[in-house]
């Protein structure tokens, strides 16, 4: 039996439910006390981000086989607990790769042209040319922090545009093929030499908070900051501070460290100008999302067979 707990496109589910037999609750995240009573006899387990994966969970499932993930970020799933218990854990590596980079490309062309948040003043009768005349993205330069393969993805796209390529990322070997065309920096040059600089780390002890006040004080006062990758990479409260002083000139975040953002979380970014938020979509368009189906649902087929 398959217990998918999050949405996922129709013809996957369609799928798997020719095979075996399945529930499909996309809201079954939001009552997650729920989904313990119901892992009796379920063998695949297919979850987003927003199902915890628990010990507990696991402690009340003992026929699962496989976690499938609908996405790559694995922080939502007790890794450490699933191996003890021979629980293979699928992410859909790949699958959403273009959608976070073309998220990420089409954020630093917002940020950096400063023009197209300029509707509602225009609506009170002004004509703002002056304060919208912004930057072009050619020949600037987008630091990455972390250059794995989505990095390396929208990296390609910047250079298409003509940008110039530089990262941090200490789990590569200097001598690496994906070297070519950028170039690997320590995290301090990268802060203070980048236009835009987008997060692409997972969430672990070590990267918890790894742009703070500090970090942010070591950026240009005309960088924009973006982050896709996950909430609580970025302090939120120092960037909202910085931007709010003049520190760094924009951000874009996709991702909080309380999902989904309360109106109240969100206090800290009222009135801040050439901020751009979004409800954790980086990686989740249409053409994704039945890419990610896909992969899991056949992965799932394939280890239940
Ligand atoms: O980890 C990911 O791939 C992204 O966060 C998207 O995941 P989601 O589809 O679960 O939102």
């Amino acid at each position: 039996m398959i217990l998918i707990t999050e949405f996922m496109d129709g013809a996957s589910v369609e799928k798997l439910k020719a095979t075996y037999p399945t529930t499909y609750d996309p809201d079954l995240a939001d009552r997650q006390s729920d989904i313990p009573t119901m892992m009796t006899g379920i063998q695949a387990l297919i979850v987003r981000n927003r199902t915890k994966v628990t010990e507990d969970l696991l402690n009340a499932a003992p026929d699962l086989k496989v976690v499938g993930r609908l996405g790559v970020g694995l922080d939502n799933i007790d890794l450490d607990a699933c191996r003890a218990r021979g629980i293979e854990v699928i992410p859909a590596t790949g699958a959403n790769t273009l959608s976070v980079a073309e998220y990420v490309i089409t954020n630093a062309l917002i940020l950096l042209r400063n023009a197209y948040q300029a509707g509602d003043r225009m609506m009170a009768g002004e004509w703002p040319r002056t304060d919208c005349s912004g930057r072009e993205v050619f020949g600037r330069v987008i630091g990455f922090i972390g250059f794995g393969a989505i990095a390396q993805e929208t990296a390609r796209l910047a250079r298409a545009l003509g940008m110039e390529v530089i990262a941090y990322d200490p789990m590569l070997p200097a001598d690496s093929p994906v070297w070519d065309g950028a170039t690997s920096l320590p995290l301090e040059n990268v802060l203070k030499t980048a236009d835009v600089i987008s997060l692409h780390v997972p969430l672990t002890p070590d990267t918890r908070h790894i742009i703070n006040a500090e970090r942010l004080a070591q950026m240009r006062s005309d960088a924009v900051v973006i982050n896709a990758a996950r909430g609580g990479v970025v302090n939120d409260a120092a960037l909202a501070t910085a931007l709010a002083e003049g520190q760094i000139a924009g951000a874009a975040l996709d991702v909080f460290e309380t999902e989904p953002l309360t109106q109240e979380a969100a206090q800290i970014f009222d009135g801040l100008q050439n901020l751009i938020l979004t409800p954790h979509i980086a990686g989740v368009t249409q053409d994704s999302n039945i890419r990610v189906s896909a992969m899991i649902a056949d992965h799932v087929l394939d280890r239940l067979s």
